[in-house]
């Protein structure tokens, strides 16, 4: 049995870091995505097999070229009772032992130092495969992506929804119920996206340490939606938003820049929770203004001007918070030159960040902005923002662009 699924990055229009504090924040997807196959290898088969592979959980990553394999036996061995497949029970966390069990277990493998970062990925990986099947079923899975990994646009969330999506699949828990017409995609429902939710979930706690949440919502659900302590609501954006993302390929870790956040808030209090209720309200009028029906060029430009100002109060929160970069600062002025706005995405320090591109704007405006930020070294590209969440493709599909097993 092969199962193939794919889940977006997102973006984030307003509220990151604040969002992990209790306030509000915007999200939306991106039409870029995080492919996952995989193979359940039947147990009389891999029993049978000798060798490299029998009876054991593969792990190959396209992106960062690396593959990692690990024994059932010695999964259980290592894991022992944090072992019992749930994946159709109630999702649940990780425990220290069962991390620090996980830890010992990729000791095993040597990751080359330059790629040490992929080792929160790992563990994820290991603890969502071993929690939902359970470690003594083998099996291969093989990951691609479109997204830039730790860049902001929610590649960790990404992975832990598409993973959790396909496990929960090849468990029998979740199952889809709609196509995507025109597409070979087909759709999970509400529950069953619930569940595969509340698993990536526990995925993201292992790489963010702290998330809020967001990221793995809107790679679950897609669309455009407004955040806030968990609760969600999906936004109707009547009007298309278009941004531009730059790449500052400033390489960063969103479980340091939360913590730095939160260590700036446990040494300021009062002055820390008034940033974050202002980027409440700077989300809350974001997220109503993205719904104003707009229907001329006047409504049209003045909807674009009232975001892009929010955008640009945002930015200036943002760096009160600690988590802009210099060169992020140098996609502001660049952008600014052209009279456009721009702010950080995700969780700063470096990363990617957005341009709000009006409608009026005409492209050879684009192409100039476009070549003077990647002057800088810098990668610039458009993305479609609110398509559709978490998708699978069963059987034999040509839809699936990632990689397969
Ligand atoms: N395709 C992938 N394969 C393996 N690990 C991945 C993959 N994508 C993400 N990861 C894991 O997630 C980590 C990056 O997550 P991080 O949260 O720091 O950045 P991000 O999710 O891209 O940005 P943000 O959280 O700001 O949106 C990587 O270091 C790696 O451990
Ligand atoms: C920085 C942050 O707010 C968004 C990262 O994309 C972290 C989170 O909400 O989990
Ligand atoms: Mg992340």
């Amino acid at each position: 049995m092969e199962v193939r699924v794919r889940a977006p990055g997102k973006i984030i229009l307003a509220g990151e870091h604040a969002v992990v504090h209790g306030s509000a924040a915007v999200a939306a997807a991106i039409n870029l995505y995080t492919s996952c196959s995989l193979r359940l290898l039947s147990l009389v088969a891999a029993g049978g097999q000798e060798g490299a592979g029998a009876g054991a959980v593969e792990l190959d990553l396209r992106d960062p070229g690396l593959a990692f394999s690990w024994p059932c036996a010695r999964l259980c061995e290592a894991l022992g009772e944090g072992c019992g497949a749930a994946g159709t029970g109630k999702p649940r966390p990780c425990s220290p032992d069962q991390l620090a069990a996980i830890a010992r277990l990729l000791e095993e493998h040597e990751i080359p130092d330059a790629k040490i970062w992929l080792s929160a990925g790992l563990s994820a990986f290991l603890f969502l495969y071993t929690s939902i099947l359970g470690c003594s079923r083998p099996g291969k899975v093989v990951v691609s992506s479109d997204l830039p990994m730790g860049s902001g646009l929610g590649s960790s969330a990404a992975f832990c929804v598409s993973m959790s999506g396909a496990l929960l699949t090849a468990a029998g828990a979740v199952a889809a119920i709609s196509g995507v017409e025109g597409t070979g995609w087909e759709l999970f429902g509400k529950d069953d996206l619930e569940l595969v939710n509340q698993w990536a979930f526990q995925g993201e706690k292992i790489i963010h340490g702290k998330p809020s949440g967001i990221d793995n919502a809107v790679s679950t659900y897609g669309s455009m939606i407004k955040f806030k302590k968990g609760e969600l609501t999906s936004l109707k954006s009547s009007n298309p938003v278009k941004m531009l993302i730059t790449d500052t390929r400033v390489g960063r870790n969103t479980k340091a820049l939360v913590a730095g956040v939160s260590e700036r808030a446990s040494r300021h209090p009062d002055a820390m929770a008034s940033v974050f209720h202002a980027v409440n309200s700077i989300s809350e009028e974001l997220s109503s203004i993205v719904e104003l029906a707009a229907d001329d060029e006047i409504a049209i430009t003045s909807k674009e001007a009232k975001l892009a100002e929010l955008m640009e109060m945002n930015q200036g929160l943002l760096q009160c918070m600690g988590v802009s970069h210099s060169s992020i600062e140098t996609v502001l002025q660049t952008t600014l030159k052209f009279n456009l706005v721009s702010k950080l995405t995700g969780a700063g320090g470096g990363g990617c960040v957005l341009t709000l591109i009006p409608t009026l704007l005409s492209n050879l405006v684009l192409e100039k902005v476009t070549a003077e930020l990647e002057s800088h070294g810098f990668r610039c590209f458009k993305v479609e923002v609110g398509g559709q969440g978490l998708q699978v493709c069963q059987g034999d599909c040509s839809c699936f662009n990632g990689d397969v097993v």
